[in-house]
């Protein structure tokens, strides 16, 4: 193929559909290139995850999974920024859900248990949209099914739609049960073509580097108040299951009920 300059409005633009043809070709070519080369680079950063720990005081054997939901985030949020012309930010941002999640695959094989929520079509299309088609999913009819098969795997990752009935996160309690590591989706707009919000849970450490939202299992008795930053995901009855923004959040929470237990963290949210 013919070395072109890039399409820029200095440069000639195309003028008939054989060079326009041409111009996609090269565009396409070079774009995959890129992922190619994105492929060598995934490979050096399985060398280095060897034997460099996420955090001090990692367990090994509780990080099988090579997702980094804190850092997937904010890739999603830069990507939302940059974002420019034509292309639906929904197409923009389910290339890269696939890639980068396949990439994760290509790491470490995982699968995703999703519960099914209502008409289970609504959250099919979550776990495809966040997760892409290599990564294998496995719908389920209840949270606590999540919770019991990605029990104390490494490779498994659960999706728990916020809509679910029932207090279904006190099975995160117990000190050796799966922890909220994120809440999907990562870009929220009202319009979001597989926008269910849910929960992900994986047998992964906290994160405490970015634990930017911190989830926790409450048991409200009457009279007490939710303390600003603090924000309900779900509920059953006088049982809470809360995100605290900040420290502060946290901390004033811990005072209203001091047997709130953490299960886990989030990326802030974010709304573009
Ligand atoms: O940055 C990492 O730790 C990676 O494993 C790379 C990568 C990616 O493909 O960009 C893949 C998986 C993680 O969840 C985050 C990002």
């Amino acid at each position: 193929m013919q070395d072109r300059a890039p399409h820029t409005h200095e440069a000639a633009r195309p003028t008939t559909l054989a060079e326009v043809r041409e111009e996609i070709d090269r565009i396409d070519a070079a774009m995959h290139a890129l992922l190619i080369e994105r492929s060598a680079v995934i490979s050096d950063l399985i060398a280095i995850k060897k034997v460099q720990p996420v955090q001090a005081g990692d367990d090994p054997a509780r990080r099988t999974s090579a997702f980094r939901p804190a850092r997937e985030a904010s890739m999603m949020r830069e990507m939302v920024e940059r974002h420019t012309g034509l292309l639906p930010l929904d197409t923009v941002e389910s290339i890269w859900r696939v890639i980068i999640s396949t990439f994760t695959y290509v790491q470490a094989p995982y699968d995703v248990i999703y519960a099914r929520g209502g008409d289970g079509l609504s959250m099919r299309d979550v776990a495809r949209f966040h997760f892409g088609y290599t990564v294998p999913i496995v719908a389920v009819d209840e949270p606590g099914e999540v919770l019991e098969r990605v029990g104390t795997r490494g490779d498994a990752l659960g999706v728990i739609p916020l809509s679910s009935h029932g207090a279904w996160w006190r099975a995160l309690e117990a000190s050796d049960a799966p922890n909220v590591i994120a809440r999907l989706p990562f870009v929220e707009r009202s319009d979001h073509p597989a926008g269910m919000p849910c929960l992900l849970v994986a047998n992964a450490p906290i994160d405490r580097e970015v634990m930017a939202a911190t989830v926790l299992s409450v048991e409200l008795r009457d009279g007490d108040n939710l303390p600003d930053g603090v924000n309900i995901l779900a509920r059953d009855d006088m049982r809470v299951l809360v995100s605290a923004d900040t420290d502060e959040a946290l901390a004033a929470m811990q005072a209203v009920s001091p047997t709130a237990v953490i299960v886990g963290s989030h990326a802030p949210v974010f709304r573009p």
